[in-house]
Formats: C-alpha cells, structure tokens, sequence
C-alpha cells in the first residue's frame, strides 16, 4: 500500500513533559474516509482513481457488511433452492431432481463468496488506487481532523490525520436489538452469525419479517431447519405493497416455514442449548436458535460528531443535504447505511459516487429532484417470490399527493414467463400518474423478477413519458412481455 502523505511520527524525548501525547502519530492526506464498506470503498476508490491523496480507515474487514455479513452470503444461501423451484416447475429437467439440498455444500460455497471471512482479495483494489488503509476505528476530532484508534474503547489515539479537502463518513450499520425483556440475552443470531454459520440448527426462531428475517428463513429452512418467523406486523416486508408481504408468506409457507403475522413478542430466554420467544398472548415458540432481524442501528456512536458540533438524529442516524453533505458544511460528507436514506448497497455506491464527484470540485453533483431514493430506491428482497420494486407503492404516492392508479397483471400471464415454469405465480403492479402521464412506481413480485427491475427504474428516475414506454417493446417471448399490459390498461386522453 502507498502510504501518500504520511508524514514520519514524532518521537518522545526524555523528559518531554508532552511524551504521550508526541507518541501520537501525525499524518495528512486530501481526504479521510471512516469505514470501507461498499459506501466508503467506492469514495476512497474513485477519489484515489483522480488522483487525490486518501486515507481509508476500517477496524473490521474491508468490504464491510455486505460483502462479509450481509448481500453475499445471504444470496449466496437462498440461490440453490431458488433454482431447485425453477428446476423442479420444468417438465423435462425435473425429473432429474432426486434428494434435497446437501447444506454442507451451500454452506462451503457461501464461505467461498465471503472468502472465509479474509478481505486480502479487496487490498489490491485499494492499493492500484493508492489509498493508504489504516486498521482502526476512525472518530472526528475536529474541523478537518480525525483521530485513529487501535478500537472504539481505546483511551488514546494511535494516529492523528488531518485532511485538507474533506472527511467523509461511511461507518454503515449494526443489527438493533429492541428491548424486549431477554431478547438480547437469549438472541444466538443477529445477521452476522445466521450467514457464517457453519451448522444447521434443527429448530430456528426468527424474530421479524423484514428483508432480513424473510431471506434467511427460507435460507436456513432450505436448508433443513424448521423454521418459526415471527413478524409483528400485520403482514411481512411491510415497506412493500401489501399483496408482495401476503405473497411472500405464502411462498415461505409453502417451503415449510411457520409464518406468524401479527405476532408480538414480550420476552425472550436462553437455557443452555434452547431459546424461547414468549408471544403477547402467551404462546411459546421454543427451538435450538434465535435469530433476531429487527432492523438497523447506524454507527455514530463514538463518531466524535459533536467535536464539529454536529449531532445525529433521534435515531442515530446523521443526515445530509442532497449533496451528502452534513450539516451544510463543504468538507463533511456522510454516506451509506449511516446518513439512514437507504440502507441498500447500491444506494450507499450512489451517494459515494456522489460525495466524491462533490470533493474533486463537480459543485452541481447531487442527488437528482426526481431520483428514486430512500424508500423509493430500486430493491430486491430475494425470496421465493422475488419481490422486486423501485419508486412508490400505491399507498405511498397518495400518501405523497399524487392521484395514483395501480395497474395490476399476474407476473407469469404471457408467454415469456411460461417457460420460467408454470405456476410460478405473482403479481406485478404498476402505480401510474395519470396527471404527469409517467410511472411513479412499479413491484414485481414472481420468481426471479429481480432482472426485471432495471427498466422501471429506468422508467421511472427518467419520468419517461407513458407515450414513450408503449413504443418500448418487449421482445417476444420474455418475462418483460408483463409491460404490454401497462401499454394496453393505462388511460388514454
Ligand atoms: C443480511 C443482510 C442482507 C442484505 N442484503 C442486501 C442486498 O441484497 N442488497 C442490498 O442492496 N443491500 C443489502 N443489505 C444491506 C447492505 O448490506 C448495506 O446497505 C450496506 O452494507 C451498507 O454499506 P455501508 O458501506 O454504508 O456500511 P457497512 O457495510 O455497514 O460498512 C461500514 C464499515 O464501517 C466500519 N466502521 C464502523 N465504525 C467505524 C469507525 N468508527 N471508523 C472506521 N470504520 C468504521 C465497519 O467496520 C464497516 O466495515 C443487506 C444487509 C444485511 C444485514
Ligand atoms: N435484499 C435486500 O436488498 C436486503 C436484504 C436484507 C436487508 N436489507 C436492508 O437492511 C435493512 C434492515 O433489514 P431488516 O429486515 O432487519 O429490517 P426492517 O426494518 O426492514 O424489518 C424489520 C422487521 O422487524 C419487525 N419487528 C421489529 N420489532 C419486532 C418485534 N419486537 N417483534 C416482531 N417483529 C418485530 C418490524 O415490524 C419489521 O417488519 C432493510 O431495510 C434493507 O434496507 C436489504
């Protein structure tokens, strides 16, 4: 790794009266990135790439959740029964099914995909780039300037940087736990342990119906776990239109798993081996893991905003302007699961692309007016159905004040999608507004729907005039053949 810019540490004399605080090794750079998860590494990366002077700084493995704990090995789990469906819907290779999945190979593959918890294969990225990685934990120490710590309790830094352009927060998230009586005790699993797992547990207790909690039941019940998902919702992945939560619970049901809705849950324990989730009404679901999926908590704590008198929000999260900037100041940038605007991957290499263009002195680089983001963001829950969507349900763009329409067909009714295998089922829904004569939104829900996405959200962060998405013909016979229908539903003046 270059080390660009590291200036050689001061070394404390005899007698020095300032001997510790001498011991502190100074160094500058253009800029300082806190955090190489997927937000942090495409910021250094493009910022090293033109040619910028960039300390990237990580106490964990580079690559951050996603690549180690989240996106990869969860994909990585639920592909083989994804294809064991499609397999087992098409006469002719279904017969060739014999036996179930072996979890020993899925599991070798997954530690494959996080490379065995190592990050060595990302360093050449970082080095080709000339960004200099320090291990450690970054925090704020003042205008411009940012302290290194061996780790987050540590008394004294080991490194002091200061940056001359800007610093740049990308430190992402951390499963949160709610404060159910024992739920933290008895909690085995967060996300972290339920992709690296190396053993299958013969009764598996999730506790919410996110994406997370969604995903890694069926994982684990392909598998061979049984599989108790609690979700106090009404409904699953509750961000999405209501039928995609309905549906998914009914393909996870389908695949064995016990789905609960509406389930509350007022205290958790661990004893020994067992773990038991007692419900509001006093029902007991007992099982040898307990894998909590309740959401995230952005990492801001011991962050040293308030050294640059700036302050999280009431959740933890630090908010930015459209340029990701914090606090209105030019020099401070958050980006990532942190700022809470999205908490997808893509959407975190979005605003880093973003933050950096805005350092290398792009003034007008900013998040568009009409850009699908936060909940509008393109998204793939990647269950059995897919549920794949970008910009608004029907809910949330009257919610919004748009006279919304939804257009609905069944995700397999034509031609394209026969040969994915009949029956697959699903529904697509496409929310228009017939004012602005544009899509405002679109859900696919189906099996393996997810490379459908990218032309609504094509259609819909261009605010492509309808007009023009009917003169965007679907080539015959594929899946997209599902956008005919909005072609021939839609209203006409
Ligand atoms: C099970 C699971 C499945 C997911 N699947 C998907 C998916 O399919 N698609 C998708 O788009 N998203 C998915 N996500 C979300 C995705 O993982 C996150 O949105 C993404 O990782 C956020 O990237 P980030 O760089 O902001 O933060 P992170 O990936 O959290 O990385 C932040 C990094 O900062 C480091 N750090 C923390 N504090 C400090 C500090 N003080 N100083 C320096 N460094 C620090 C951390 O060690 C970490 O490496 C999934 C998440 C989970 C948990
Ligand atoms: N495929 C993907 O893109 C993907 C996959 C996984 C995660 N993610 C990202 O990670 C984020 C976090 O995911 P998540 O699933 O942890 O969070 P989430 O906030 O989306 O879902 C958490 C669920 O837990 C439920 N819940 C909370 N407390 C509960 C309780 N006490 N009892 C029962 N249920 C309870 C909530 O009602 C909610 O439905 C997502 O919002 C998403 O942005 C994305």
């Amino acid at each position: 790794m270059v080390a660009g810019g590291a200036a050689p540490p001061r070394r404390p004399r005899a007698g020095d009266p300032d001997a510790e605080e001498l011991a502190v090794h100074e160094s500058d750079a253009d800029v300082v990135v806190l955090g190489a998860g997927p937000a942090g590494e495409v910021a250094a990366g493009r910022l090293g790439e033109a040619g910028l002077d960039v300390v990237l700084i990580e106490p964990r493995l580079v690559g951050g959740e996603c690549s180690y704990y989240g996106c990869m090995p969860s994909k990585a789990l639920v592909r083989p029964v994804e294809l064991l469906d499609e397999v087992a819907r098409v006469p002719g290779v279904r017969e060739l099914l014999s036996g179930t999945i072996d979890p020993q190979v899925v599991l070798d593959r997954r530690d494959e995909v996080i490379h065995e918890l190592d990050d060595d294969a990302q360093l050449p990225w970082l080095e080709e780039r000339d960004v200099r990685l320090v291990r450690g934990h970054g925090r704020l120490a003042g205008e411009l300037v940012v302290e290194v710590l061996e780790d987050a309790d540590a008394e004294r830094p080991a490194e002091r940087i200061t940056a001359r352009r800007a610093v740049l927060l990308a430190t992402g998230s951390r499963p949160a736990i709610p404060p159910v009586p024992g739920l933290a005790d008895a909690c085995g699993w967060t996300n972290r342990e339920a992709t690296t797992a190396e053993t299958v547990p013969g009764q598996l207790v999730v506790v919410g119906g996110g994406p997370i909690g969604a995903e890694l039941a069926l994982a684990w019940s392909s598998l061979g776990a049984e599989v108790t998902l609690l979700e106090g919702s009404p409904r699953l992945l509750v961000k999405e239109e209501q039928y995609a939560g309905e549906q998914v619970a009914a393909g996870l049901r389908a695949h064995g798993v016990d789905v609960r809705v509406g389930a509350r849950i007022a205290s958790a324990s661990r004893d020994g081996e067992r773990v038991a989730v007692t419900l509001e009404d006093g029902e007991v679901i007992a099982g040898d893991e307990l894998l909590v999926a309740t959401g995230r908590h952005p990492n801001s704590d011991g962050l040293g905003l308030d050294s640059v008198g700036v302050a999280a929000d009431e959740h933890g999260f630090v908010a930015t302007d459209d340029a990701l900037r914090v606090g209105g100041r030019d020099w401070l940038y958050a980006v990532g699961d942190l700022n809470g605007r999205a908490l997808l991957t893509h959407q975190g290499k979005r605003q880093a692309r973003v933050a950096a263009d805005r350092i290398l002195g792009y003034a007008t680089a900013a998040l568009g007016e009409h850009e699908p983001d936060g909940l509008t963001s393109p998204r793939v829950t990647f269950t059995e159905p897919q549920v794949a969507a970008v910009g608004h349900t029907l809910a949330s763009a009257r919610e919004a004040g748009i006279d919304a329409r939804a257009i609905d067909v069944a995700s397999d009714g034509n031609a394209g999608a026969s040969f994915v295998g009949k029956g697959a089922g699903g529904t697509t829904r496409f929310v228009i507004d017939p004012a602005a004569g544009v899509l405002v939104g679109a859900t696919f829900v189906g099996a393996g729907v997810a490379e459908q996405l990218h032309a609504a959200t094509i259609a819909v962060a261009g605010r492509v005039p309808l007009d023009v998405l009917d003169q965007a013909v679907p080539a015959f016979p594929t899946r997209n053949e599902v956008w005919l229908r909005l072609a021939e539903k839609r209203p006409r003046d």
